[in-house]
């Protein structure tokens, strides 16, 4: 199930019987979470803290919730619940229920992440702005045999329309850009159908 947050407006699903307060008020207090972080990466760049909002689109940045529903499998270890894969968000912050799942990949091992009450889980995504400076995290989701397993993950990410490419302050002789600069939609056309 999919949300869209904007500073402008909220989109739900049309579903009946859900209840958005709850979601709505939950991506609401993540909101100044998520730019705060987007504050730290831009500084941990050498840059103004608003500038890695700025590239994602400034005040018309997406906060897209997302919420991940897996049911028991009664083979766990014929399935996984999301394939591996990197976030196109810029950042993804998550929130999972008790029941283990989330895998991230590191030296050809997969690591269970530990579910810590309470806590964010923040994924670095593509992070194409940072001209790969910033290392998007390789991850999957297991599936559990008797119990139900939950996830809400924010996306922040840009509009579709908006063009997206290495912040140019940060393009030099010495590092060139890695990325083209192209929409946010056709970055995701080119990523799901493995185009350059
Ligand atoms: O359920 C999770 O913990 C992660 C889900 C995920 O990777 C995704 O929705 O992109
Ligand atoms: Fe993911």
């Amino acid at each position: 199930m999919l949300m869209h947050f904007n500073n402008k407006s909220s989109v739900y699903p049309n579903r009946s019987g859900y209840k958005p307060e709850v979601n709505e008020q939950y991506a609401q207090s993540l909101i100044p979470v998520a730019d705060n972080l987007l504050g730290l990466l831009s500084s941990g760049l050498g840059l103004e803290d608003g500038d890695i909002k700025q590239g994602l689109g400034g005040e018309d940045l997406v906060y897209m919730l997302k919420i991940n529903y897996y049911p028991p499998c009664p083979c766990p270890e014929l399935a996984l619940g999301v394939a591996p894969h990197t976030d196109m968000s810029s950042i993804t912050i998550l929130v999972p229920n008790e029941v283990q799942g989330l895998q991230v990949f590191k030296d050809d091992v997969w690591y269970d992440v530990a579910y810590i009450p309470n806590a964010l889980i923040i994924h670095i995504g593509d992070q194409v702005l940072s001209n790969g400076k910033y290392e998007s995290v390789f991850h999957r989701t297991t599936v559990n045999k008797d119990k139900t397993r939950m996830s809400w993950p924010m996306f922040l990410e840009p509009p579709a329309e908006f063009e997206v490419g290495p912040i140019p302050k940060l393009i030099s002789e010495d590092n060139p850009p890695k990325y083209k600069t192209k929409k946010f939609k056709d970055y995701v056309y080119c990523k799901l159908n493995k185009l350059p």
